[in-house]
């Protein structure tokens, strides 16, 4: 049903999904989507690389989770990916996270259905068949952090300015559960508590050591790294591999999707609050005068 509703936002913002497929197609050469999301094929090795491209700093609007979404649902169904390395097509960002526009001034049905995209993102990602490695190449914050938590490696560069976390305090809002969850598993549940109160953004060797990433290397390193990564683990049986991945997740996937409506309920009735608009649009503005 998520994903009628995603085809629908899709279809509205004006997505050919013959594009799309052709974008997601197996064939061994580079195919660009027309949008916002970039796919590298290499069916021999059974690997696609998806870019984010959605200028300009990959923030995660409707139209690019819908995008990222279906595309992630094609790489599954053609079973001939195990493997996708997720990164930024503008070193630099990997990614800003949530879109603060679609959270800002919109009415209750547009947060609605803003909040089921974003959780059907992270169900796809986060008990994905096959093997998902993050490449960081650039600043990752909070939804952007999220999106590579959920994936079964984490491969950051080098850069003292590409900081990664869950940063929704210094923004006045609250990171929901299953985005604590997401983190608890990920680093303990300790570091969870002081990263999410703190709205701790870690540099790459901070990260490294309280585990929000399992490799730092070298800038111009980082998708050859996760290549390699890949083929290590492509070489475990699927599916051993794969029913152990939901042994280790399931139990948190099925936390949301038992509570998905409610979840729903509690974020457009928190984003629409005054003080959380409030809250939001000032940290808008700090985003626009760091320029002047
Ligand atoms: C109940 C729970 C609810 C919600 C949970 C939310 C989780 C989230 O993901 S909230 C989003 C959190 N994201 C951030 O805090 C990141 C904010 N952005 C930055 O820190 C920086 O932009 C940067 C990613 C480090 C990149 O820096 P830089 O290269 O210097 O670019 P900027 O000049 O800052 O930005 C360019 C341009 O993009 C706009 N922008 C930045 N981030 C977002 C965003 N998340 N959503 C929408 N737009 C964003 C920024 O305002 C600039 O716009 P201009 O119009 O050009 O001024």
């Amino acid at each position: 049903m998520a994903l009628v509703a995603a085809r629908g936002t899709l279809l509205r913002a004006g997505v050919r999904l013959g594009t799309e497929a052709a974008a997601c197609g197996r064939n061994g050469t580079r195919r660009s989507a027309s949008h916002r999301v970039l796919v590298e094929p290499d069916a021999a090795a059974g690997i696609a690389t998806i870019k984010f491209k959605n200028p300009p700093v990959n923030s995660l609007t409707l139209e690019f989770l819908t995008e990222l979404i279906i595309c992630l649902e094609k790489l599954e169904n053609d079973k001939t990916f195990r493997g996708v390395i997720l990164t930024s097509n503008s070193p630099g960002i990997f990614s800003a996270g949530l879109d603060l526009r679609e959270m800002c001034g919109k009415n209750p049905a547009h947060y609605a259905e803003y909040w089921r995209a974003v959780q059907e993102l992270w169900l796809k990602l986060y008990v994905s068949n096959m093997i998902l490695v993050a490449a960081i190449n650039g600043a990752s914050p909070a939804g952007g952090c999220l999106m590579s938590l959920s994936c079964d490696y984490r491969v950051l560069a080098d850069n003292p300015r590409y900081k990664v976390g869950l940063n929704e305090t210094l923004l006045g809002i609250v990171a929901p559960f299953w985005f604590r969850d997401t983190l608890v598993n990920t680093i303990g549940h300790r570091a969870s508590e002081r990263a999410l109160q703190l709205g701790l953004l870690f540099p790459p060797a901070e990260a490294l050591q309280v585990g929000m990433v399992d490799q730092v290397v070298p800038e111009d390193q980082v998708h050859s790294t996760a290549l390699s990564v890949i083929t290590q683990w492509l070489a475990i049986p699927d599916h051993a591999r794969q029913l152990t991945k939901s042994m280790m997740r399931k139990a948190t996937t099925d936390n949301l999707i038992k509570q998905r409506e409610a979840d729903i309920q509690n974020f457009v009735s928190f984003i629409s609050r005054d003080s959380i608009q409030k809250s939001l649009q000032m940290y808008i503005e700090k985003l626009k005068q760091k320029k002047s």
